[in-house]
């Protein structure tokens, strides 16, 4: 008989609004001393157990306190959809609001949504209008390396707006703060230049200027694609350490392309050092020493790289690049030698494999573990630390694992004798069992 026992954990950070937490927020871990341990990417929960304790049986006469790497289950998700799509787990939050996974249920694609709320809109001045004009501009932009704004939905009654996206798995920023040097290597850096000048080149065709050009605007797909994100609907100016002379010091006017190309210097000069050009310990010391345009290159940085930093840093924007000299800078145009190990995308919530978080409430919402074991096509017995237990494979999506003796009991609970032959699953109400995804529905990003 496999015991758990309830830990207070103060772990809530994978809970969100969306999930409801069974047995108010309470976490269930298997008793060490019976040595289950959770196969590779499974999860487990206990659904009798839950029982017992809903019942109002003093847990404490039963269960243990273990470590808390025992952990194998802990929340209920509870599906939730905005229109055709299916709300997943928060990827990130920025000023405006929270995003979050999303599947389009249409086309199963991943997708990500920001949602807008607009009490908090209309707190800064003509937000909700600039808003509305940036939505209007979104969607007239269709580039490789622009994030696609793919839909818009409104609920008036909750007052939010939901912004659905192209689905990143993390930006250029995470990158580098996952690493200990917090810089790419050059050939790295280089792809991911390139294609920032690419999405740049777009949107200043489309006389469209970001004014917020930095790592964590810069998002990758799964594939490695770069998007320039946070068009327009960024708060503010734009980051102060990214920030060209002609704002620092405040001057009424100023060709605005040439701002980007700052910014996206400052950038570069960041994914090969892992510094900044300018620092301040306040943000009148950063504007007052971008205000004044010395900065220094590292002595390891060389030409030509040096002199594209130094032509995208100049302080005047008359004398500064222009995209076009960037594109035909032979920095650019000769990639680096790919000696170094790149950058990996660093795991998102600590899955390195980003998957989609979207499943286990579809899995909860209409999968019955029940009907799982009912359906099973094949099963396979195998021990697993001392235990048997019995696989049944649905098709080759989902693995239901039930152990020998949990079915005992549970069978004997539901009819008053065990039976632990295969037909037995049948009588199941609620085995305890284990859910595996085993393949993901592959999404092109269109
Ligand atoms: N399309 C997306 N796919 C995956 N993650 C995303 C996507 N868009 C944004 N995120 C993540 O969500 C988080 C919040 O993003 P958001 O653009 O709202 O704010 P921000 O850029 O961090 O800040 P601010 O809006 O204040 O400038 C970020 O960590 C970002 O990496």
């Amino acid at each position: 008989m496999c015991n758990i026992s309830k830990s207070d954990s103060d772990d809530q950070e994978f809970i969100d609004e969306n999930q409801e937490i069974e047995l108010t927020n309470r976490v269930f871990e298997i008793d060490s001393n019976e040595e289950l341990q959770p196969l590779d990417g499974e999860q487990i929960w206990c659904n009798n157990m839950i029982d017992d304790l809903e019942d109002g049986v003093n847990i404490n006469n039963f269960f243990h306190r273990v470590s808390s790497d025992q952990v194998i289950y802990q929340a209920k998700k509870r599906l939730k959809m905005i229109g055709k799509y299916v709300m997943g787990d928060l990827l990130g939050e920025g000023s405006y609001g929270k995003v979050k996974e999303m599947l389009d249920s249409d086309t199963l694609c991943r997708r990500a949504v920001k949602i807008l709320k607009q009490r908090k809109l209309r707190r800064i001045p003509n937000g909700v209008q600039n808003v509305e004009r940036e939505i209007k501009l979104l969607k007239s932009l269709k580039h490789k390396n622009v994030i696609n704004l793919v839909d818009v939905l409104y609920n008036e009654e909750k007052q939010k707006m939901y912004l659905i996206m192209e689905f990143c798995v993390g930006s250029l920023q995470g990158m580098l703060e996952s690493t200990p040097t917090k810089k790419f290597p050059l050939f790295q850096a280089h792809g991911y230049f390139t294609q920032l000048v690419d999405g740049l080149e777009y949107l200043h065709s489309k006389r469209v200027i970001h004014k917020d050009i930095k790592p964590g605007n810069l998002l990758l797909t799964l594939e490695g694609d770069l998007k320039i994100s946070d068009l327009g609907v960024a708060e503010g100016q734009g980051s102060p350490a990214f920030q060209p002379p002609e704002i620092a010091n405040g001057l009424d006017s100023f060709p605005g392309f040439k701002v980007d190309v700052w910014s996206s210097g400052v950038t570069l000069y960041n994914f090969v050092t892992g510094q900044y050009p300018f620092e301040g310990d306040s943000i009148y010391k950063l504007f007052e020493n971008i205000g004044k345009g010395d900065f220094t290159i590292p002595d390891y940085i060389e030409d030509p790289l040096r002199n594209l930093l130094l032509g995208m840093l100049q302080k005047d924007p008359d004398d500064r690049f222009s995209l076009q000299q960037i594109r035909q800078h032979i920095w650019f145009t000769r990639r680096p030698p790919k000696n170094a190990a790149p950058v990996p995308i660093p795991p998102l919530r600590g899955d390195e494999w980003h998957r989609m978080t979207v499943l286990p409430y579809l899995f909860d919402h209409y999968y019955d573990a029940a009907d799982a074991a009912n359906e099973a096509q094949y099963f396979t017995e195998r021990e697993l630390n001392g235990i048997q237990i019995k696989q049944f494979f649905n098709e080759n999506l989902v693995t239901l694992t039930v152990s020998e003796e949990m079915m005992k009991n549970e069978v004997e609970q539901n009819n008053g004798s065990a039976q632990t032959n295969q037909s037995s699953k049948r009588r199941w109400k609620k085995p305890i069992s284990c859910i595996t995804v085993r393949r993901l529905p592959g999404c092109k990003q269109s």
